[in-house]
């Protein structure tokens, strides 16, 4: 990448859209990478999958902000890890990032928020429980927000695609990208995008892996040791199982209309059909009884269970690379 060179930081909202409306006017695609930060080697590849996307000159504008409205007061909120000076040197050091949004609070809180207990230990959102005329606008993709990390944190999707909308009307950007790591997240932008007519176009870019395999993710600093060696565990085994079914099944099973009803997930056409089938989800649901014990026994050890789906599969995404 080229030499570095110091984003612009803007904290306003109305700033940002004034900057982005600029560089549209000259002649610029603004390209879009929403993060909450803590950037790793899988983020600046969604910088540069930004950068490839864009056909002529590019404003790229990366966002920084730990959305409170997709976390449940019992998640990890307050624990999030965060490193600005150091996200800025990284972006700074790709040579290709215009600015940086980083918005104190995005949110109207209203003058119905719950205060601290006497321990000091009020609800850390869902917006602190917001509630009288604080922000009660949501997104919900309906479909496809169930399941998956959807049915281990029940605000997470509203609060991702309410959070998207916002950043997408504040930035106004010709692309956006997203990670594949965040499977069910990238589809569900897809989808809102498509439902509410956001003339946005959505890329979704490739996972990146640490040299063990684990897929970067900015939570992995909480991890130790044994717990990184359970999540790799069953990293092989949905490697296994994946490639044990796609190789040996996909011929008979694909087209059955009525298994491709049971998920909307499943029912992309990049997934392999060998998924799809009954026989594969016994075997998975098995699988998954089997590894419960250890599962659990990961998510049990941070210290604001639970975690997500993704993280402790070590970002296993179909296919697996
Ligand atoms: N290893 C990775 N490969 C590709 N994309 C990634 C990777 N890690 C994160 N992303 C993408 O970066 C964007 C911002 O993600 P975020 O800031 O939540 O980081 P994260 O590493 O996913 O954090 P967390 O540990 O909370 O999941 C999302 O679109 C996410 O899918
Ligand atoms: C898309 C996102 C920035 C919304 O807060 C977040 O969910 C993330 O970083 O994946
Ligand atoms: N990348 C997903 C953000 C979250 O887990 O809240």
């Amino acid at each position: 990448m080229a030499a570095p060179s110091e984003p612009e930081v803007i904290r306003d909202k109305a700033a940002m859209r004034a900057w982005s409306r600029r560089r549209r006017a000259e002649g610029k695609t603004v390209a879009f990478v929403p993060t909450m930060g803590f950037l790793h080697e899988g983020h600046l590849s969604l910088v540069s999958a930004a950068a490839a996307a864009c056909a002529g000159p590019a404003a790229i504008v990366v966002s920084i902000y730990v959305n409170p409205s997709q976390f449940a007061p019992t998640e990890d909120l307050a624990t999030y890890p965060s490193d600005f000076a150091g996200d800025l040197r990284k972006l700074a050091a790709t040579g290709v990032v215009a600015a940086v949004f980083s918005p104190p609070d995005l949110y109207f809180r209203g003058s119905a928020r719950r205060p601290a207990d006497a321990s000091g230990n009020g609800a850390i959102s869902c917006l602190d429980e917001a509630g009288g005329d604080g922000h009660e606008t949501w997104i919900r993709v309906e479909q496809l927000e169930k399941g998956l990390c959807g049915s281990s944190r029940p605000v997470f999707f509203r609060g991702v695609a309410t959070v998207v909308a916002k950043l997408f009307n504040i930035v106004e950007p010709d692309i956006a990208v997203f990670g594949k790591k965040d499977y069910q997240q990238w589809r569900i932008i897809c989808r809102m995008v498509r439902d509410l007519d956001f003339a946005i176009e959505i890329i979704g870019s490739e996972i990146v892996r640490e040299a063990d395999g684990l897929a970067m993710s900015s939570r992995n600093v909480h991890l130790s040791c044994g717990e990184r060696q359970k999540v790799l565990h069953l990293l092989k085994l949905l490697t296994f199982i994946y490639f044990f079914f796609s190789r040996s099944r996909r011929p008979s099973l694909s087209g059955s209309s009525r298994s491709r009803r049971s998920s909307p997930l499943l029912t992309q056409p990049s997934l392999p059909a060998a998924l799809h089938s009954s026989r594969s989800r016994c075997f998975l649901e098995g699988a998954r009884w089997l590894l419960l014990p250890s599962v659990e026994g990961v998510a049990g050890g941070f210290s604001s269970p639970p975690r997500k789906a993704h993280t402790m599969a070590g970002g296993f995404s179909f296919p697996p690379r």
